[in-house]
């Protein structure tokens, strides 16, 4: 007996091309998206995230390449693709002059297995202001109004897009606990997200997108932890002489690749590479002849948020 065929990927874009002005704002773009599997799409602005979930929404018709979502390209089979697939949007689009609790069970009522409305309203917290009309909703009630909404219909792949922006702490945990929730009942989750914390927290994959390209993907783990990298952080006087500082602490003879040190912001110091105790001596040396005192010194292992600002630079877009 042969083997039942394998499901296809929920998300599988090849070579997807797509241009504005003659500028290829999608340049050539592989990415899949599994089932059970939070992937999350980063980038600055303009790199393209939206463009690329559009064309998965099928709002977008690629111009090169070939998008398919749960085996269908969703410009043919847009109308099956709607019952299957939930869309969270940072701007909801809903109606305005509508209750959030009538509008939430009005599309419950669209799908033939909704999920219980009255748990999601007590998962979300949307009890407090079910009568509210959506105009007068504050952010992150409509954002949750919006995630209650793109998910009441079971649906077997969801688009968050920054589902918990805006949102205050305990909204932040409840969200981020049912997306995981999502995850383990087999929901594929693909998120774009600006909050490196919010993408270190969910995401099993994460796909980093600069000029339309993938630059880098893999586990969060995977990206974060190359080898032994630590990244040491200190504060002192602003405006150092980050040359000086930087041949200082590759003289350490230490193997792997020379650190390197940055101030992202005036007085404080990041130094990635491989930290060992003759680089944290090495520091110490350099500001003690230079007489610079360093107040604050910490060594903890690289954050996403590190990890993708030495991929995508720290100039403004
Ligand atoms: N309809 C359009 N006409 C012209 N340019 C467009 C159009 N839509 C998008 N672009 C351009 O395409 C590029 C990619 O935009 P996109 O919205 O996909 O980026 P993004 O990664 O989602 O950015 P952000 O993080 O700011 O949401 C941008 O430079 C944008 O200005």
């Amino acid at each position: 007996m042969s083997a039942p065929p394998a499901a296809p990927p929920a998300v599988e874009i090849r070579g997807l091309v797509k241009r504005h002005g003659g500028r290829a704002v999608v340049d050539r773009l592989d990415l899949t998206a599994e089932a059970g599997r939070v992937t999350a799409v980063l980038g600055p602005n303009g790199a393209g995230k939206t463009t690329t979930i559009e064309c998965c929404e099928g709002l977008r018709a690629p111009d090169e390449g070939s998008v398919r979502v749960l085996g269908l390209d969703p410009q043919a089979h847009g109308r099956e693709l709607r019952a299957q697939v939930g869309v969270m949007l940072q701007d909801s689009g809903l109606p305005t002059a509508v209750r959030a609790l009538d509008m939430l069970r009005h599309v419950a009522t669209m799908y033939a297995e909704p999920r219980d409305v009255a748990e999601l309203v007590e998962r979300l917290g949307l009890r407090d202001f079910a009568g509210t009309t959506i105009r007068r909703l504050s952010g992150g009630q409509r954002q949750r109004l919006a995630l209650a909404i793109a998910i009441v219909g079971r649906p077997a792949l969801v688009f968050l897009d920054e589902p918990s922006a805006g949102m205050d702490p305990q909204s932040r945990l409840a969200v981020w606990e049912l997306v995981r929730e999502l995850r383990d009942e087999g929901v594929a989750v693909v998120l774009t997200t600006h909050l490196m914390d919010e993408a270190e927290s969910l995401a099993d994959h994460v796909v980093v997108l600069d000029h339309g390209k993938v630059i880098a993907e893999g586990g969060v783990r995977d990206l974060v932890a190359a080898a032994d990298d630590r990244t040491l952080r200190f504060e002192a006087p602003p405006a150092l002489d980050l040359a000086s500082l930087g041949a200082a602490l590759a003289t350490t003879g230490q193997t792997g690749p020379a650190p390197v040190v940055q101030e992202p912001s005036p007085g404080e110091y990041v130094l990635s590479g491989a930290v060992t105790p003759e680089t944290l001596a090495a520091l110490t040396a350099w500001s003690a002849d230079r007489g610079v005192l360093v107040t604050r010194t910490s060594v903890g292992r690289r954050t996403l948020e590190d990890v993708f600002l030495d991929l995508t630079g720290r100039n403004l877009r």
